[in-house]
């Protein structure tokens, strides 16, 4: 079994980065801008805006966190995205989700102007994605780190069966349509299964990779993985422990202890996934300030 080593991939990713980030500074004299905002308090959403901060800086990309109270209002929100749509230091801008329920997720995807949206999720990227032109978009981090973890680990994909549990606009739908696409090295055969699916451990079963996304501890069991199954888990949830100083522990959507022995590769929580959504951020960020100076 090999353990998929994302934080180790994405130190290695955020290194390649520096060194290009070093040399744009060196050719144009200006380095790639990302500014997040993130609007209330949310304490995971908060550890996430923070690495990607500190991921920015490391690889000598300016970085700007913009803090807003959770009681403030749309119309607030989205002059905010205005002014930095307009602003031609910032390359990537990124609103952490989840919003507070009073600001609509949708009118903020819209908001932001597409060549900026470096978490994909504008439909424009989408749509390009989809339609398989991957070079005039950007794709969406968390998937798009599951790829660069399938390729930097020489993971055969083409002809296999992926299944992907969870269909969330973020990672389920376009990680099922990425896998399925001809170009580049997925071109597998996919399913996508969720909380509708009838038998759904007769379809997990069938993957040669599986892809776990439902936001539910521990969910995929032994009897649900064929052995020998490639298995990334993309779930973080925080489960109740008094043991530790946090009074919590990670865990994915799969039951590591379980799966882990019959698959044939996997990916831990903490430790997988999480680190590659931020180090393709970057990467996105890096890609957007190569377009806005044509190179
Ligand atoms: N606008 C966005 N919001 C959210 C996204 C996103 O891609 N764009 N994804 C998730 C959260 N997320 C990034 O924002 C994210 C989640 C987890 C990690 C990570 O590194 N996880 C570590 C553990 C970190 C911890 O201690 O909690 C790991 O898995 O090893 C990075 C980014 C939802 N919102
Ligand atoms: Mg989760």
């Amino acid at each position: 079994m090999i353990r998929i080593d994302g934080k180790k991939v994405s130190t290695d990713l955020k290194n390649e980065l520096k060194t290009q980030v070093g040399e744009l500074r060196a050719k144009v004299n200006c380095v790639p801008g990302l500014t997040v905002i993130i609007v209330g308090e949310d304490p995971a959403s908060q550890v996430y805006v923070r690495n990607k901060a500190k991921s920015c800086k490391e690889t000598g990309m300016n970085s700007t966190v913009i803090e807003l109270p959770a009681e403030t209002s749309q119309d607030e929100l989205l002059e905010r995205i205005d002014a930095l749509n307009n602003d031609p230091d910032v390359h990537g801008i990124l609103v952490q989700q989840p919003l507070p329920s009073h600001i609509e997720e949708y009118a903020v995807t819209m908001a932001i102007d597409p060549s900026k949206d470096v978490d994909g999720f504008h439909p424009e990227n989408v749509g390009q994605m989809v339609l398989g032109n991957l070079d005039k978009c950007f794709i969406s981090c968390t998937p798009y780190g599951i790829l660069e973890l399938l390729k930097r680990y020489e993971i055969e994909t083409k002809g296999k069966h992926c299944v992907v549990v969870g269909r969330s606009n973020i990672v389920g739908k376009p990680m099922a349509n990425l896998m399925l696409q001809k170009l580049r090295e997925t071109n597998c055969t996919v399913t996508v299964c969720h909380s509708a699916t009838r038998n759904m451990e007769e379809l997990t079963r069938q993957a040669d990779i599986l892809v776990a996304a439902i936001g539910r501890a521990n969910f995929i069991t032994k009897d649900m993985v064929k052995p020998g199954a490639v298995v990334i888990d993309v779930g973080i949830n925080r489960i109740d422990d008094a043991s530790r100083k946090s009074g919590y522990r990670l865990v994915g959507d799969v039951d590591f202890d379980e799966v882990s022995p019959i698959s044939s590769a996997i990916t831990p929580v903490p430790g997988g996934v999480g680190p590659m959504t931020i180090a393709m951020l970057l990467h996105n960020t890096l890609q957007s300030f190569m377009r806005a100076h044509n190179l």
